[in-house]
């Protein structure tokens, strides 16, 4: 039994009474008549002009870590983020091992206007109705907890909703699922969620692997402006960040300089590419 199937054991046993609690009618019935949802794929790929988005995350735990910072207020937190120029804001709803909760999403979705990313395992088509009814723009859907069949529908419910889906990878088979899925936005996961271990030269291995006109997310291990910098020369149009922002003084100036370490990268990048 791998960590992810003990995390994936405790988020169908939430999700059977969420759905015992509030039936699947009612969530659609939310869903639909919440504001439309922003568009995340348009604001990741602003990279194409030359800067590097940053998805920042609120994050309270990890299964690796334990407790990462005591966030009183994560709406303060998420208004923080975009203050600093985050592009997309991520908030972790698992409770078990993240301490995460949809009042967490709901509280970042009334507090910013950037697209919001519900950080959860989707195992069922319910969590995407269920992220759409609280606001949430973008979700995740990890290619090693799904089947090619969820994979393909879980992704076009989210498209049909007018949301987007970061198609979550961390092996080279895995990048091809998503490809031949047609995800528009693929991440690569530096941390095996089988091991919880972080190899951060997983995302230039996989990277090159991820079709043009697909934005592409680099997930994990960022420690400091350094890592921003290497995962954006090895072709990260975004990059996902949760301990490194929750555990730092200034989140907003971290964001700051991280997007400006990215955007050095491109360009020096550019310059590599023309020469
Ligand atoms: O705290 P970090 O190392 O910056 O990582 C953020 C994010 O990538 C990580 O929280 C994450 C990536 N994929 C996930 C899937 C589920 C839960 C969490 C994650």
């Amino acid at each position: 039994m791998t960590v992810l199937d003990d995390i994936i054991d405790g988020v169908r046993e939430d999700l059977a009474e969420r759905r015992r609690a509030l039936p699947l009618e009612d969530v659609r019935a939310t869903a639909l008549a919440a504001p439309a949802p922003l568009d995340a794929f348009r604001s990741l790929g602003a990279g194409e002009g030359g800067s590097l988005a940053v998805i920042a995350e609120v994050k309270r735990s990890s299964p690796s870590k334990g407790a990462l910072a005591d966030i009183a207020d994560p709406a303060a937190l998420a208004a923080s983020y975009e203050q600093g120029g985050a592009a997309v804001i991520s908030v972790l709803t698992e409770e078990r091992r993240f301490g995460g909760s949809l009042a967490d999403l709901d509280a970042v979705r009334a507090a910013v206007g950037l697209p919001v990313l519900r950080k959860d395992f989707t195992v069922d088509e319910y969590q995407i109705w269920e992220a759409r009814a609280h606001g949430a723009d973008v979700v995740l859907l990890i290619v090693a907890a799904l089947s090619d069949d969820d994979l393909r529908s879980f992704l076009a419910l989210t498209h049909q909703l007018g949301m987007n889906a970061i198609v979550e990878t961390h092996t080279a088979d895995e990048v091809r699922r998503a490809v031949a899925a047609e995800a528009r936005i693929i991440g690569v996961n530096v941390r095996n969620l089988k091991t919880l271990d972080i190899d951060r030269g997983v995302f230039a291995e996989l990277a090159h692997l991820i079709t043009s006109g697909t934005v592409v997310v680099a997930e994990s291990g960022v420690r400091d402006a350094a890592d921003v910098a290497d995962y954006a020369a090895s072709g990260a149009h975004a990059v996902l960040v949760g301990e490194a922002l929750v555990r730092h003084q200034d989140p907003s100036a971290t964001i700051d300089e991280f997007r400006r370490a990215g955007r050095t990268a491109w360009s020096s990048r550019g310059a590599a590419a023309r020469s």
